[in-house]
């Protein structure tokens, strides 16, 4: 009988509207309904019943998957390696360890790693740690962590640092060459050089009239701690006429009372980021240099300095950043939000750094889908939380198993029944996922928002004298009776009966048994209230939603969570399982009408923390 039950409840599909669970015919039938209830308030000249609800998702949960390649079979990155057909392709991701990597970085790692796995090339992790002031080690870990999360192997990881004494070298080449000049002037005076309304046409100062061995002396004098921070630098002689400013004699070289985390005290002068990039990804051999449009500009310098100096060649091109609306990305303002509380900290599930996606329970695989489909063209991709959150519950439909969970638990005591056994399946669409027992209990818990203490004839749920389904249990309950705490005004017990008559009941709910887990359940709303927290007025803190989490300390969860747990990662995948890296977020599940859950960092061996992921459909009201 057992079979029957899991049977018929495997056919059940959710109302979004009300979020039960009914039977294809019931759903049709509401679906009919409510068409004909909006055309006719349209018809009145009425706004339509919930007016502000957020457009249904474009793409439902059974369209297939994408090619999981598309992004690098056509388009701009399609178009980038035909431009230069040259193999292996070697790529390189380059982050400044100066802060945790968000969402924008999944983007650039995708793009980097993703290219070279592409065409069976290579990618490089580079550090570029030239500015000791900024870099911490933390940050190094974390973007380590993070990239073998998304399922990337770089093929070597290096510094930029690595690089200092050959990079010294080439300058003095540079120098040598006349192409290159010790400075000393002041910011303004630099200003007034470049030109301007104010300052006119643009001109070079005297220093770059130096002779090329009083420059080399400059310059080692630099090295050698002749001159404190500001009092001089290295710069190009590239081309002051030139309309792009990336050619306006540039900062090689600059002198930072420092130490650097690599290379301690060994050096006093750093090189610039225009003076480093191109020359490292030279050294590494690096095929096609992608970065992010901002860098249009400095392909000029790019090419300048290695063609200057007879290095080998790789090209640089950019593609569009991409960057999320309703939070807030920005170092700055995420510490902001740190410092002063109103988050946990940096992984805190309501951020966008990867380290927060990642406790979340985002699966790394969604994130890929997301930038695969957004694909990759010049222009930046400015999206909304709404349409990341879409992939990541498509995702989540295909690869997770269900649970049944109860966030507000209360007691309904069925008269008459007996305990027994029942066989469920993690996933009705998806039978190899397999299928767990759970026992059903006489006392069951059901959530509170699934009782009404008066029935109403558009109530579909629990209440006195009206018949329910709970998900796969023997039969139907009717509730009888109930008692409140009088203090509280709460429902404190249901009594009720099996309804065995009703073989069709409208609505199935979720429920445990007597002996299940109980669970600390943090739900997640928008951390802002906005979609654009800087534009709030005195700034993106007075767009904080006071209710971006809701706890409900005394949840339970069915005990086929212990299965879950057992078999985690969900879904199994490259970063998570390959590398042995499954850590508690990779505990995932769909808590069945309620949304998508993954197992807090904050859980101990006795208790449980479960993050809500996303919900099971798109949040009214956000758009
Ligand atoms: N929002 C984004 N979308 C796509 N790529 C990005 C984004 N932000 C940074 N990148 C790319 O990631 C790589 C490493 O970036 P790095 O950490 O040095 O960037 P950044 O520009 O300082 O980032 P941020 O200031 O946003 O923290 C670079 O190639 C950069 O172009
Ligand atoms: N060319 C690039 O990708 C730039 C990387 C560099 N770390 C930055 O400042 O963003």
């Amino acid at each position: 009988m057992a079979d029957a039950i899991t049977e018929a409840t495997a056919k059940l599909f959710l109302d979004e509207e009300t979020g039960e669970m009914v039977s294809k015919n019931e759903l049709k039938k509401r679906t009919q309904k409510r068409a004909k209830k909006a055309a006719t308030a349209k018809a009145k000249g009425a706004a339509a019943p919930k007016e502000n609800a957020a457009p249904k998702p474009k793409a439902k949960v059974d369209e297939p998957a994408l090619d999981p390649e598309l992004m690098f079979k056509q388009g701009f990155l399609n178009d980038v390696f035909e431009e230069r057909p040259k193999k292996p392709v070697t790529t390189r991701f380059p982050p400044e360890p100066n802060g945790f990597l968000h969402i924008g970085h999944a983007k650039a790692i995708t793009v980097n790693f993703g290219f070279a796995k592409y065409h069976g090339g290579k990618c490089y992790l580079r550090y570029d740690d030239t500015n000791p002031e900024a870099e911490e080690e933390k940050y190094f870990t974390a973007i380590e962590e993070m990239v073998r999360w998304l399922g990337f192997s770089p093929h070597k990881i290096t510094y930029s640092s690595d690089n200092f004494q050959k990079l010294y070298d080439l300058a003095e080449k540079l120098v040598g060459q006349g192409n290159a000049y010790v400075c000393h002037c002041n910011d303004d005076e630099i200003k007034a050089q470049r030109g301007g309304e104010e300052h006119g046409d643009r001109f070079r100062c005297s220093h770059a009239d130096q002779s090329p061995e009083t420059n080399l002396e400059e310059f080692r004098g630099m090295r050698d701690g002749k001159y404190k921070p500001r009092e001089a630098f290295l710069r190009m002689k590239q081309d002051i006429t030139d309309g792009n400013p990336q050619m306006w004699d540039l900062a090689a070289y600059r002198v930072l009372e420092k130490p650097h985390h690599r290379t301690g005290s060994k050096w006093r002068i750093y090189p610039t980021y225009d003076f480093t990039h191109c020359l490292c990804d030279s050294f590494e051999g690096i095929t096609h240099s992608l970065c992010t449009t901002e860098f249009v500009q400095s392909r000029v310098s790019y090419e300048w300095l290695n063609k200057t100096l007879g290095v080998y060649e790789p090209m640089q091109r950019e593609y569009g950043r991409l960057s999320i609306t309703g939070t807030v990305l920005s170092k700055r303002k995420i510490m902001k939000l740190v410092t002063e509380k109103y988050v946990r900290g940096w992984d805190d599930p309501r951020l966008y750094t990867l380290i927060a996606i990642k406790r979340r329970g985002v699966p790394p695989g969604a994130i890929l889908e997301f930038v695969n489909e957004l694909g990759v063209t010049t222009a930046p991709s400015v999206i909304q939380l709404v349409r990341f959150e879409q992939t990541i519950r498509r995702y989540l439909e295909r690869t997770v198993p269900r649970l049944m969970l109860v966030l507000d638990p209360i007691p309904v005591i069925i008269d008459g029944a007996e305990e027994l056994e029942v066989d469920v399946p993690f996933s009705p669409k998806n039978p190899a996922m397999g299928s767990h027992k759970i026992k059903f209990t006489p006392t069951v818990y059901i959530d509170r928002s699934d009782f009404r203490e008066e029935d109403n004839k558009d109530y579909f749920r629990l209440a006195p004298n009206k018949t329910v389904g709970l998900l796969h249990a023997p039969y139907p309950i009717k509730a009888v009776s109930f008692s409140k705490d009088e203090t509280t005004g709460k429902v404190t017990e249901v009594r009720a009966v099996f309804d065995k008559e009703t073989k069709k009941p409208k609505t199935f709910i979720q429920w445990v048994a007597t002996e299940s887990r109980t669970a600390e359940v943090r739900i997640y709303n928008s951390l802002f209230k906005s979609e654009k927290p800087d534009n709030a007025d005195g700034g993106f803190l007075n767009d904080i939603n006071p209710d971006s989490e809701i706890i409900y300390p005394n949840a339970m969860i069915e005990t086929g969570f212990d299965e879950v747990k057992r078999r985690a990662p969900w879904p199994e995948a490259a970063g998570e399982s390959e590398l042995g890296r499954g850590g508690p977020e990779s505990i995932r599940f769909q808590g069945m009408r309620v949304a998508y859950f993954a197992v807090d960092s904050d859980s101990t061996d006795s208790k449980v923390v479960l993050n809500k992921i996303v919900s099971l459909k798109e949040d009214a009201g956000k758009n």
